[in-house]
């Protein structure tokens, strides 16, 4: 971890000085985010996420501090690697480096729906939400829980070693926003509640792996039909509030919740307070399959409806989501989502990340004026000039494993998967060479801190187990 020492010769904090900063790429509830080249190696991206201060003023917390550095062991080739912490001890900000990537699947669906207007392909959809749930398992097995799983937050690799693969990011920063850094939304930034379990919704206190998998079939939905599913009005407020908009919009799809297939409900604090709220309203079933438009004897439709079951218990599992009959089918799914294997198909051209030259990282100084620029590599300094920077902070109109499989689907060659990672190499289905070395072989993720008594992690953990914690 960096100190935050100011060099000799500028008021720049010294770890600061091993990074080009190019600008902003983005902002969330927690912070903005910057795209830096290491200057040791300019090849190498990186994406510093720069917590804002909280309104106290008062810093990170060791706790927070503890769990970051945590975060550091977590490595999987489908979740972002955090690969450096720095602290600025004068003010206590927290700045964190991961290893950059070039999309996200908020501006993928964006562009097939309001730029290109053509469905995803289904090869890429299976591969990213195959690559998603892998990722998923592994942070599950190792007992985390996302909380805050969305498009924006789902990352594929631009060109590179790593084309098309699938990233997390934002794992276990949840944990870390708790006080005293905590969200802003009064700073305009809007917090999406459209990936949100029912049972958050309804006012349960504990998050569970199943709130992911929600997310997931949420995002899942979304890739199929580029519109997000459940898209309803947040009503601000703390801690907790009744956020009966976004439930309508889901009984509106699902039906009515009923204590006969989900028994826990009447023991929900909403369920409970807001009962003429929720059962003054009748549902016309409208059915999952009218808004996805797929057969319910679809293989999609079967996986989706299980991950959208209301009952947290009932829902499946990243674990039993990857072993779904969907992925057994054609197309099969992989490691390169964006060049799908067919000679003939067509492979679309996602634009790079627009990059704000005028923020500074230490996010109180304009540079200069806002300079069209991206992220590619083809320029000394890895510039070309391409677009501007929208404001994504914006109110958005949409807005890890032992890595625990044992058998790869059949489009995924083994070495993609973490638990046969040090096996050796191949060539994805789009001829793209994967990054080696950079899944964790089991004896190695043994030293995560939290372990799943479960995986014994001698051998490989029974197939299909399920997780809820
Ligand atoms: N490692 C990364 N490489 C490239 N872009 C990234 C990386 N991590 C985050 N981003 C992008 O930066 C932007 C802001 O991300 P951030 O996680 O701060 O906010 P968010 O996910 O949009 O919202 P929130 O913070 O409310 O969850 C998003 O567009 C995200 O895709």
């Amino acid at each position: 971890m960096g100190d935050g020492r100011a060099g000799n010769s500028s008021s720049k904090p010294e770890w600061l000085e091993q990074y080009d900063v190019i600008g902003k790429i983005g902002e969330g509830t927690y912070g903005l985010v910057f795209l830096a080249k290491i200057k040791a190696n300019r090849s190498k991206s990186i994406a510093i996420k720069k917590f804002k201060q909280s309104k106290d003023g008062d810093g990170v917390s060791p706790t927070a501090i503890r769990e970051i550095m945590l975060l550091r062991e977590i490595s999987h080739e489908n979740v972002v690697k955090l690969v450096n912490v720095h602290i600025n001890h004068a003010d206590m900000s927290l700045y964190l480096a991961f290893d950059y990537a070039e999309h996200d699947l908020y501006e993928i669906i964006r562009h097939h729906r309001d730029k290109v207007n053509q469905a995803i392909n289904p090869y890429t959809v299976k591969s990213i939400l195959w690559q998603l749930l892998n990722g998923l398992n592994y942070l599950h097995s190792n007992w985390i829980v996302h909380r805050d799983l969305k498009p924006s937050n789902i990352l594929v690799m631009g060109d590179g070693e790593e084309h098309g693969v699938v990233k997390i990011a934002d794992f276990g920063l949840a944990r870390i926003y708790q006080a005293p850094l905590k969200p802003l939304h009064e700073n305009g930034v809007v917090v999406t509640i459209w990936y949100r379990a029912p049972e958050l919704l309804l006012g349960a206190k504990h998050y569970t792996s199943a709130v992911d998998m929600w997310a997931v079939g949420c995002i899942f939905a979304e890739l199929l039909t580029l519109k997000p599913l459940f898209q309803g009005q947040e009503v601000k407020g703390t801690p907790n509030p009744f956020q009966l908009d976004q439930l309508d919009k889901i009984f509106k799809v699902l039906g009515h919740p009923t204590p006969e297939k989900w028994p826990m409900l009447v023991h929900l604090p909403h369920w409970q307070t807001d009962l003429q709220h929720i059962q003054g309203h009748t549902y016309n079933n409208a059915g999952l399959y009218n808004v996805i438009h797929l057969s319910p004897k679809n293989a999609a439709y079967d996986l989706l409806s299980k991950m959208l079951e209301y009952d947290p218990k009932k829902r499946l599992t990243a674990a039993e989501a990857l072993d779904h009959e969907y992925f057994r089918h054609e197309p099969l799914a992989g490691c390169n989502s964006l060049v799908p294997p067919q000679p003939g198909d067509k492979v679309v051209n996602y634009p790079t990340r627009p990059v704000d030259t005028a923020t500074d990282i230490e996010g109180t100084i304009s540079l200069q004026p806002s300079q069209p620029i991206s992220s590619g590599n083809n320029m000394p300094g890895g510039m070309a000039g391409q677009h501007v920077m929208q404001n994504r902070s914006m109110p958005r109109p949409m807005a890890m494993v032992g890595m625990q499989r044992t058998q790869p689907p059949p489009g995924i060659p083994a070495y993609n998967l973490a638990s046969q990672a040090a096996m050796g190499g191949g060539v994805n289905p789009g001829g793209v060479p994967m990054q080696r070395g950079v899944a964790p072989q089991p004896q190695q993720q043994q030293q995560g801190r939290r372990k799943d008594p479960g995986m014994g992690m001698t051998g490989y953990p029974p197939q299909q187990r399920s997780r809820r914690f």
